[in-house]
């Protein structure tokens, strides 16, 4: 029965080693990647995993995908225990990583993939079959006997896309799966992405792409030193954090009175203010706010009568909400 990719209080430490004059020993502390995580991914969508570098994304997935073991907590894949049925576990999962390389250079497109399909116990009718509907799939039949060193990069992550769905996979990990794809490729790649979470694929995305993430997730994860600091629709994400207006205004010529004023108007509404000159020596101020104060600094430079040269108001973006929220620090700066 599909019910989904489950994790309960998922622990995994590396250990960490100090070297000590000539010798290496263990530190006293272990650092924890992944601190009490519990998630589900359900099948027939897209579920979005999202967090700074190093917030634990890539581990979650080796330990989702048998690849790591957990140092506390469970997985299960539709019930079974990714450690005590690593190999049932790994017939329905597969893991597709921009980053990493993860085929070989010397075999061709078709080799590669029956090699992969034997790892994962396709059976090799099947396999048959299925080589050429995925080589159909990612536009590399007319070079599937080439081997892949002749491939170029958007060729090579194709024949890797391929490669993740070789077996069938009932779910499929994704990291950062169009890291460095052109960007007809990576829309073709969103485009596959979506349908197969309508045919029933559970998928799980990480990308530091948000337009992607917004696109495709019903429901994001956004993790934090291992741990999880919020969760819900990309909607519900935007709306839980403080977001930020940003109001520039350059003035035609310096006015002392003008400066006093927007100052003034900072401190009032406790907005921080950066003041510089722009390339011609004009006086240029940016005020940062959760509300959008443009109004009110238009009304102080008219009051004290100066001229403005230049205004611009920046909203938020989607971006600077979630990485506010995985970084609160980062609101303040
Ligand atoms: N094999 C390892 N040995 C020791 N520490 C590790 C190992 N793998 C990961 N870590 C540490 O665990 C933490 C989480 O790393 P991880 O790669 O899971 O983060 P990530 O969210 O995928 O980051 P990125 O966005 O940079 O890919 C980091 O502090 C990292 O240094």
């Amino acid at each position: 029965m599909s019910t989904g990719i489950v994790t309960t209080d998922l622990r995994k430490t590396f250990p960490v080693r100090r070297w000590q004059g000539w010798r290496r020993r263990p530190a006293a502390a272990p650092v924890p990647a992944v601190d009490g995580l519990s998630l589900r991914i359900p099948p027939g969508q897209v579920t979005g995993l999202l967090g700074l570098n190093g917030a634990g994304k890539t581990t979650t997935i080796r330990i989702l995908s048998t690849l790591l073991r957990p140092s506390g907590g469970t997985v299960s894949v539709d019930g079974l225990d990714v450690v005590e049925h690593a190999r049932e576990v790994r017939r329905r999962i597969n893991v597709i990583s921009g980053g990493e390389r993860m085929v070989y250079d010397r075999l061709t497109a078709r080799e590669n993939l029956w090699y992969f399909g034997q790892l994962y116990d396709v059976p090799r009718a099947r396999l048959r079959v299925r080589i050429g509907e995925l080589l159909d799939l990612v536009g590399l039949t007319e070079a599937a006997r080439l081997p892949v060193e002749r491939y170029s990069r958007g060729m090579r992550q194709r024949l890797v896309i391929a490669r993740g769905l070789i077996n069938d996979p009932a779910y499929l990990l994704l990291d950062e799966p169009t890291l460095g794809l052109d960007a007809p490729i990576a829309h073709q790649l969103r485009a596959l992405i979506a349908q197969l979470a309508a045919d029933g694929v559970g998928v799980l995305l990480t990308s530091h792409y948000l337009a992607e993430v917004e696109q495709l997730c019903r429901h994001v994860y956004l993790i934090a030193r291992g741990s999880l600091v919020a969760q819900g629709s990309p909607a519900q994400l935007a709306g839980q954090t403080v977001r930020r207006h940003t109001v520039r205004l350059v003035l035609a010529e310096a006015d002392p009175s003008v400066t006093a004023a927007l100052r003034a108007l900072a401190v009032r509404h406790d907005a921080e203010l950066t003041v510089d000159v722009d390339d011609e020596g004009r006086p240029r101020f940016a005020l940062r706010h959760p509300e959008d104060l443009v109004g009110a600094v238009v009304t102080a430079v008219v009051q004290q009568g100066g001229a403005v040269a230049g205004l611009t108001v920046t909203p938020p973006t989607l971006e600077d909400a979630i990485l506010a929220l995985a970084d609160p620090a980062a609101v303040a700066r």
